[in-house]
């Protein structure tokens, strides 16, 4: 079989592949399913400072293709979070918690209790496209620099940021220039496509509730944008920058082309969501046979290696 292991920002995971920040992962009873699936690490999702409901139903809908949702950051608050931390490493697999504060403040309270506990990596969320009056801190590059000043010097663990999609090349080469002037360790790459717009013309009116519809757009219809972000940081930020890859990846082909695009390892969202934990195993097992009927024995053989054409 193919060595699937790999690391992230100095952190050993035992396989390419771990669950996105996002569904299926806010309680303990949903985070010990992820411990004992065959994820390599258990990411969590995205904890405020005080807990929340989300926003107003209907949130979420499946596509034929994947996803629209506007959950608005559900979640049972960080400090529930920060209690959980024990009994989430007694699963003995890596614990990354996904930080999305309102403000630099919030972050750097909560970056600096997570930065005390027994977590490995801290993943802080500067895309998520569903709080109402909240722009994405990944799309204002002054901002970005203003959080990053504030939050990679709390700790020794490393910090790590979800970013949006970008859709020019010189977006990517502002931010990569912003990232390369602070300690980042990884960045992970991408949140769902923010504010698209699915309609249902029987009803004539959208498919989820908030924001009069727009909404986050997950799965398919989002692969060739998160390899088109992973490959351009991977180009500008070099080697030794953690870059985890995500959007749209269901099958080991998927995890493939993710890997030939640059990423140390891989998150599972929407196909987790539909699927459920067995997800992890069945395309670590595809991308296993995949790369060895190619004559590869472990990541590093392809890792990064998208030819020309
Ligand atoms: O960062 C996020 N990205 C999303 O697409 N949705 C969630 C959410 O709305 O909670 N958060």
């Amino acid at each position: 079989a193919v060595n699937l292991q790999t690391s992230v920002a100095g952190v050993a995971l035992s396989s390419y592949l771990m669950n996105a920040s996002g569904p299926k992962c806010t309680t303990a009873e949903e985070l010990n399913i992820i411990g004992h699936s065959q994820a390599a690490a258990i990411v969590t999702k995205s904890c405020t400072f005080e807990a929340r409901q989300g926003n107003p139903e209907p949130r979420y809908r499946d596509l034929p293709l994947g996803s629209i949702q506007s959950m608005g950051l559900p979640n049972l608050g960080y400090q529930a979070y920060l209690d959980m931390v024990p009994s989430l490493k007694a699963m003995g697999k890596p614990v990354v918690i996904s930080i999305s504060g309102f403000s630099i403040a919030e972050n750097r309270t909560m970056v600096t209790a997570f930065q005390q506990s027994d977590a490995d990596l801290l993943e802080v969320n500067f895309s998520c496209p569903n709080i109402p009056g909240k722009p994405q801190i990944a799309y204002d590059f002054e901002q970005t620099e203003a959080a990053l000043s504030q939050l990679c010097q709390l700790g020794d663990k490393p910090i790590g940021i979800k970013l949006a999609p970008y859709f020019d090349m010189s977006h990517f080469e502002s931010m990569a220039a912003i990232i390369k002037r602070y300690p980042v360790k990884f960045i992970t790459c991408v949140n769902s496509i923010g504010n698209t717009l699915v309609i249902d013309p029987e009803t004539e009116s959208p498919v989820i509730k908030p924001k009069g519809g727009y909404g986050g757009l997950c799965g398919d219809y989002i692969k060739p944008i998160g390899l088109a972000n992973v490959r351009a940081f991977r180009q500008l930020l070099g080697d030794d920058m953690g870059i985890i890859g995500v959007g749209g990846i269901k099958t080991g082909s998927d995890a493939f082309e993710y890997l030939l695009a640059g990423a140390d390892a891989v998150q599972i969202a929407t196909c987790f969501e539909k699927e459920g934990p067995s997800c992890f195993q069945r395309i670590e097992q595809e991308l296993s046979d995949f790369m060895a009927k190619k004559g590869y024995q472990q990541l590093s053989d392809a890792k990064g290696k998208l030819k020309a054409l």
